[in-house]
């Protein structure tokens, strides 16, 4: 364990071309983290907050970085997360933002990693992780709040569940995205791709699930494994709270409706994922929805739980959901983030550990999903900072990092 002597922090750009924070933490002894902050589109409302850029550099500058540097060592990650609690001092992270507080954590134990010399997996989950490997959710159509003018539901996604490794699940994943854009040339339906790399088509929710799940199917025929298919509602983002209703393109749905309608897709596309179906605040919607289907499907709460283990901890209470999202900027520390998966696991949710829609090269969530035994990960299928995370889940695999 080595000393912090140094931090530095700059803006970089993030995917969609927008300034993040960036962080690089140097210890005494020569280790040295580099980490950066992503950043959503469909944030739930109870995230922790992310400042500007180059606010929250010059906040973490004043009220964070005196208290690490020469004060904490790297690798004990509870010390370093818990110097960002006590400089920001508030419960959102409003003060020095998570933008800030998720790089320097995540830079922090890379640190303690490198002086180790330890992949960064088994710092953070010991060293009988790293044999079992989270299933990677592929966004392959998608719309919502990362595309104008494509599908109402932001995500669909592939989910080789029967991939007998972690490279054969990535590849079949590339190859569903490969085989949607087939069959949406066959339709002679022009796209362009959204903010995580899925097509982005102007079509209908029906027409999407028509496409997604022929691809799946194709992809499944050529692979010889079973490839089950996915999806992020963001119901939040979808719900009116005046007129208490989901709005579609097309129609709107009330609560019930939209619980009867999610459960049927459940049914007609035998869905082993769903993220969100309900608004952020309805845990008895949800509660209702995972009563119904839960033994069939994964219902996960993003914007529902935030990685917040308050949030959680109502949801277990109300049995609302069976799974949970886990982005660690959306709480501000990799230690939050931590206990949001064990509070989980105790008591039998999944976690999917996860990207956002605003990502960087950035490779720390695909060891976190390694260190913590995920079971899930969502991160895109291609573009480059989604592969960063993909290809680095191949090179764990292979002893590689
Ligand atoms: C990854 C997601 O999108 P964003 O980062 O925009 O919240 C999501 O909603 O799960
Ligand atoms: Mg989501």
């Amino acid at each position: 364990m080595t000393l912090i002597t140094d931090i530095r922090l700059r803006r970089i750009l993030d995917s969609r071309g927008n300034p993040t924070v960036e962080a690089d933490v140097v210890t005494e002894s020569g280790g040295f983290g580099r980490a950066a902050a992503p950043s959503g589109a469909s944030t739930g409302e109870h995230e922790a907050v992310e400042r500007p850029p180059s606010e929250a550099i010059a906040a973490a500058r004043e009220h964070a970085v005196p208290r690490l540097v020469g004060e904490v060592y790297a690798g004990n990650q509870r010390d370093v997360d818990a110097a960002l609690h006590a400089a920001d001092g508030t419960d959102d992270f409003s003060e020095i933002g998570a933008n800030s507080a998720v790089a320097i954590s995540m830079a922090a134990a890379k640190a303690g990693a490198d002086v180790l010399g330890a992949p960064l997996f088994q710092h953070l989950g010991g060293t009988f992780r790293g044999d079992d490997f989270p299933i990677p959710l592929g966004n392959v159509v998608g719309g919502g709040e990362h595309a104008a003018d494509a599908t109402d539901i932001q995500e669909f996604l592939a989910a080789p569940v029967g991939a007998p490794s972690v490279a054969d699940a990535v590849f079949a994943n590339a190859a569903v995205h490969a085989a949607v854009a087939d069959l949406l040339e066959e339709r002679d339906v022009p796209c362009g791709k959204g903010d995580e790399g899925a097509w982005a088509p102007s079509i209908d929710d029906g027409e999407a699930f028509e496409i997604v799940a022929e691809a799946v199917s194709m992809v499944q025929d050529e692979v010889g494994f079973n490839i089950g298919f996915g999806l992020d509602v963001a119901g939040a983002e979808l719900y009116d709270s005046d007129s208490e209703t989901y709005e579609y393109s097309d129609r709107s749905r009330d609560t019930d409706e939209q619980i009867a309608y999610i459960a049927e897709l459940v049914e007609e596309y035998d869905l082993v994922y769903v993220e969100d179906p309900l608004d952020e605040d309805d845990y008895d919607a949800f509660a209702d929805l995972t009563d119904e289907v839960g033994d069939q499907t994964l219902i996960c709460g993003d914007d529902l739980f935030v990685t917040n283990t308050d949030r959680l901890v109502n949801g277990i209470d109300r049995g609302a959901a069976n799974s949970i999202l886990i982005k660690p900027n959306q709480i501000g520390t990799l230690s939050d983030a931590f206990d949001a998966i064990e509070l989980a696991t105790e008591n039998g949710y999944d976690s999917v550990v996860s990207h956002r829609s605003g990502e960087t090269e950035d490779a720390t969530i695909a060891h976190l999903a390694v260190a913590t035994d995920a079971p899930f990960i969502k991160t895109g299928a291609v573009g480059g900072e989604r592969t960063a995370k993909l290809n680095e889940l191949i090179r764990i695999a292979d002893d590689a990092t």
